[in-house]
């Protein structure tokens, strides 16, 4: 069984983890929190028998008691994140959303001496949509682009990191950078014809939306997804995990855990 290391342990989403590890065929070994956690010490299933494992600091995680971490934290502890997986030699899935520019560069320098993921999104209905969107936007060259996104009301960063890759895709598909056609999150003003635009909901304990509306005057194509459990992002995650642990080094994504390239050529 796959020994998981689970970097934002006491989160929704470390939670999330922990509970469907085990019908997943991982154990999860350890249980990383924050120096400033107020989980330190407590055991990570409070009410079972099997409560060997404790919630604890990155520092006491030895390198034998795991095989690949995952990380759903936040911005802030990435870099501290990739120093311990280089410590220990453990292959890392990254799945914090809200990086900057210069976090991206970080993941992309890490994959250079270790195997790492990123996935701002680990369901494989996102990995299967951001090939859509991509096509759609190659083959509908003129449409306006609008990227909805609504997630519950404790979700910090904004547009989501799904929505931008979505975005990402979609200039990919003209051929551009999202840079260049991006008309961020949209408000008052004239739209520039072709771009793409954002528009945000953040209200109650909606899990995760994303919508991809592609418009031409009196036509429009709607592209949806939707998640109405975490269960569906933990199971990526550990998928992803059991991946990368027998990679080289590199930096990965969902679609390159799924083959997805290789299937769709055989498809198209
Ligand atoms: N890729 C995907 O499919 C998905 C990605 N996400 C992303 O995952 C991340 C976590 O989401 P979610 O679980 O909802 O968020 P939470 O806020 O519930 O959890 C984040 C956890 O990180 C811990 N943390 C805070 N600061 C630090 C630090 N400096 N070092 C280490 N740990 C820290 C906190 O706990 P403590 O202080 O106790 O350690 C907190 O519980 C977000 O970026 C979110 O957008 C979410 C869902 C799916
Ligand atoms: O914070 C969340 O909850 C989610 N975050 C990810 C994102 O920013 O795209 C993925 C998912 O939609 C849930």
């Amino acid at each position: 069984m796959m020994k998981l290391g689970i970097l934002g342990a006491s989160g929704r989403m470390g939670q999330a983890v922990i509970a469907n590890a085990s019908r997943l065929n991982a154990t999860v070994t350890a249980a990383v929190v924050s120096d400033q956690s107020s989980r330190y010490g407590e055991p990570i299933y409070p009410n079972a028998a099997e409560a060997g494992v404790r919630f604890q600091h990155a520092g006491e995680v030895k390198p034998e008691q795991v095989d690949v971490f995952i990380d759903f934290s936040l911005p802030q502890a990435l870099e501290n994140n990739i120093a311990l997986a280089k410590r220990l030699r453990v292959p890392l899935v990254v799945c914090t959303t809200g990086l900057s520019e210069q976090q991206h560069s970080l993941l992309a320098q890490a994959g250079q001496s270790m195997p790492i993921l990123y996935a701002a999104n680990t369901s494989v209905g996102i990995t299967l949509l951001r090939q859509l969107v991509q096509l759609t936007a190659a083959a509908l060259p003129d449409t306006d682009i609008e990227i909805f996104e609504a997630h519950h009301s404790a979700k910090r960063d904004a547009p989501s990191g799904t929505a931008v890759v979505l975005g990402e895709s979609a200039a990919a598909g003209r051929g551009k950078r999202l840079s260049e056609l991006s008309a961020g999150v949209r408000g008052d003003g004239v739209r520039e014809p072709g771009s793409i635009g954002f528009s945000v909901v953040r209200a109650a304990d909606i899990i995760g939306e994303h919508t991809v509306l592609f418009a031409h005057p009196g036509e429009r194509i709607e592209l949806t997804h939707r998640v109405s459990n975490r269960q569906i992002f933990a199971r990526g995650a550990v998928q992803a995990a059991e991946w990368l642990k027998d990679q080289p080094s590199g930096l990965y994504s969902m679609a390159d855990m799924l083959q997805l390239k290789t299937l769709l050529k055989q498809l198209i």
